[in-house]
């Protein structure tokens, strides 16, 4: 454990105290690992005498990235819909709104109309030169030349846009620990561009909706605080109306994946290639313009589900997430944000509806991080409800999918009977998934992990030590010591926070998880999301949340998860230090390299496998 600075000493008693709370009750299995020996490994004889032992790991194993990218899940194709709908209800929750900001509205309507003329003047500008060979560049005034450079580094290397950095920043301001976010380097972009269009847009799917439908402020005061929802314009410049519903209704494009789907409306399946052809033609001039304004209408996020059900969450164009809803998650969000754990979780912005379905609006918590490097970890002993079992006893429905993933994984998993059936209970499933992981042992799972590069590793859910944990931890975070210190900063006031909390000794927190996202900048945090199987205990019972599941105690363990993540932070605090301490040493008396020390260290965890 590195006890470098005051916070961290303040650290270690913390955590030896919770150490000691939680010792008595972790399974043996969990404790045998939560010491580091320290030592020289046989490998490292090379070495030995220049470089410290490395703190050892026992049974670990590492992890190479495989090349698995993902993209944004998110599909905006209803929002077409609720362009109209909304913009006839979108003004009742917002009229004070609309008072108070009548005269910016007319200034910023005078100016939409002039930014969508000179849009189409730029165009024009642009195919003529383009025609004639000449250059792209288009320097009319201030307004064309941020759109431009926006565009062009969205396809030149994929760089986020700086004002998003600026929000970004102040959110993760707002989230933090005084020491749980470190940003070293502050390379933050200096030029904002205009959001007048991105703000329109949002206005246009910005309304708060119950889910029957009746509009509703559910957070006036979150929407002020954020500002990012409460504009309406009634009519915007026909043009601009044009692009926005057509840039709306196709923006079905990735947050990582920028293409523009255009031409996926244009070109519907049975088409024969010449009628395509002439739709293309028609189209071709709009279809530049549109994927031009898509460029600048949506704002850049890096936005991506890790984890989850696939379609349950995407991003909207006003860059909030948008979860489908669900009573139970929606109610915890409500009480949550007047709870000492508000700094820990999403900011609520209420429900939304998009078509036929109702959303819970969420702060992307990606925002603002350039490739962010993302962490899921279910928390608590186990991630099925007690209602699962008892349903799996009484009126067992068999699940033939539970048991195809059981079976891919483990085809010795199911039993006799479950082979014959092909087909499991959830709760078997569930229940299964959890002892074959670390949620039985440890308390926690890593259900996923997303590294810089896009590449995304599931494998992690067969850990089962604490020391495999903390070596999955160290390729998580490249084994950057400010990184992992933040991250045990910022679980340390989560774990205080706990303490505080009424909802979280009412409530029983079942499959939530801890999101951990950082970037290469060292912002880093760590976020409470997924409530929709956190309920509240039914009598006025208490829950501790620190010892194991007894049938009908309704305790979950995510306190157990939290002590073991941050003991696995600890101990991947120690290595890091070693290997940093070795980096320098090996350098000031000009030794071996650092690829060389690196060499060294990797062939110190092969042999600890
Ligand atoms: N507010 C948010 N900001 C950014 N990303 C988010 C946010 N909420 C969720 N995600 C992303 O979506 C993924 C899934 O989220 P979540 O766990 O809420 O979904 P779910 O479908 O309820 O999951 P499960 O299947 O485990 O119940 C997370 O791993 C994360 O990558
Ligand atoms: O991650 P896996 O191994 O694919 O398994 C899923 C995971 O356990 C989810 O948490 C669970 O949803 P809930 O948390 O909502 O129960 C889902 O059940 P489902 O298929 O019934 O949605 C499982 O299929």
């Amino acid at each position: 454990m590195d006890t470098t600075d005051g916070h961290c000493t303040e650290d270690v008693k913390m955590e030896k105290k919770m150490d000691n709370d939680f010792s008595a009750r972790l399974s043996d299995a969990t404790h045998q690992h939560l010491s580091i020996s320290e030592g020289p490994s046989s490998s490292c004889r090379r070495v030995r005498g220049r470089l410290r032992s490395k703190p050892r790991l026992q049974t670990t194993k590492s992890f190479p990235p495989y090349s698995h990218c993902i993209g944004g899940l998110g599909e905006d194709s209803d929002s077409d819909n609720e362009v109209n709908s909304e913009s006839n209800t979108a003004h009742q929750p917002n009229l004070r709104n609309e008072e108070t900001q009548g005269t910016e509205r007319k200034e910023d309507t005078k100016l939409v109309a002039r930014c969508a003329r000179d849009e189409l003047k730029a165009k024009w500008t642009m195919r003529r030169k383009e025609r004639m060979g000449g250059s792209f560049e288009i320097d009319t005034d201030g307004w064309e030349r941020g759109r431009w450079i926006g565009k062009r580094r969205v396809e030149a290397s994929g760089r986020e846009k700086e004002s998003d950095d600026e929000e970004g920043e102040e959110k993760h301001r707002r989230g933090r620990n005084p020491n749980a976010e470190t940003e070293i380097n502050e390379e933050e972009g200096k030029e904002r561009k205009s959001s007048v269009v991105s703000d329109i847009k949002e206005t246009c799917e910005g309304s708060v909706e119950t889910p029957g439908g009746q509009s509703k402020n559910v957070f006036e005061p979150l929407q002020l605080r954020e500002g990012s929802t409460s504009r309406q314009w009634s009519s915007p410049h026909p043009i601009l109306s044009k692009l926005l519903h057509s840039s709306t209704s196709n923006s079905s494009c990735s947050s990582i994946n920028l293409s523009s789907t255009e031409s996926d409306d244009v070109f519907t399946e049975g088409e024969d290639a010449d009628s395509k052809r002439k739709a293309f033609r028609k189209c071709r001039t709009w279809k530049t313009y549109l994927t031009m304004m898509h460029w600048s209408l949506r704002r850049q996020s890096s936005w991506v589900q890790l984890a989850g059900h696939q379609g349950n969450l995407q991003l909207s164009e006003g860059g909030e997430v948008l979860k489908l809803y669900s009573e139970v998650e929606a109610t915890c969000l409500d009480c949550l944000m007047r709870d000492p754990l508000r700094p820990f979780v999403p900011q609520y912005h209420g429900l939304i509806t998009r078509g036929e379905h109702c959303y819970i609006r969420l702060e992307d918590l990606l925002s603002g991080l350039k490739r962010p490097v993302i962490m899921d970890c279910k928390m608590g002993v186990r991630t099925y409800q007690e209602e699962e079992l008892l349903k799996a006893r009484t009126k067992a429905t068999l699940r033939s999918d539970m048991y195809q993933k059981m079976i891919k994984v483990d085809p010795s998993a199911p039993t006799a009977e479950e082979h014959a059936q092909k087909g499991v209970t959830k709760w078997r499933y569930l229940q299964w998934r959890d002892t074959t992981s670390s949620t039985s042992t440890l308390g926690f799972r890593i259900e996923g992990v997303m590294m810089e590069d896009g590449s995304v590793q599931r494998d992690f859910r067969k850990i089962l030590t604490l020391a495999q944990a903390t070596e999955a931890l160290l390729y998580f975070t490249r084994s950057q010591l400010v990184i992992l210190k933040a991250y045990h900063s910022r679980l340390l006031a989560l774990n205080n926070a706990l303490k505080n909390s009424p909802f979280f000794g009412t409530h029983e927190v079942i499959g939530s998880s801890l999101l951990f996202v950082h970037d290469h900048s060292s912002k880093a945090n760590v976020w409470m999301i997924d409530f929709g199987k956190t309920n509240p205990v039914p009598d006025t019972r208490e829950l501790r949340h620190n010892v194991p599941w007894a049938e009908g105690s309704r305790e979950d363990g995510y306190l157990i998860g939290l002590t073991s993540l941050i003991s696995s932070l600890s101990q991947a605090i120690s290595v890091a230090s070693w290997q940093q301490e070795n980096h320098s040493e090996q350098d000031k008396t000009g030794g071996l390299n650092n690829t060389q020390i690196q060499d060294q260290v990797d062939q110190m965890a092969a042999v600890t496998l």
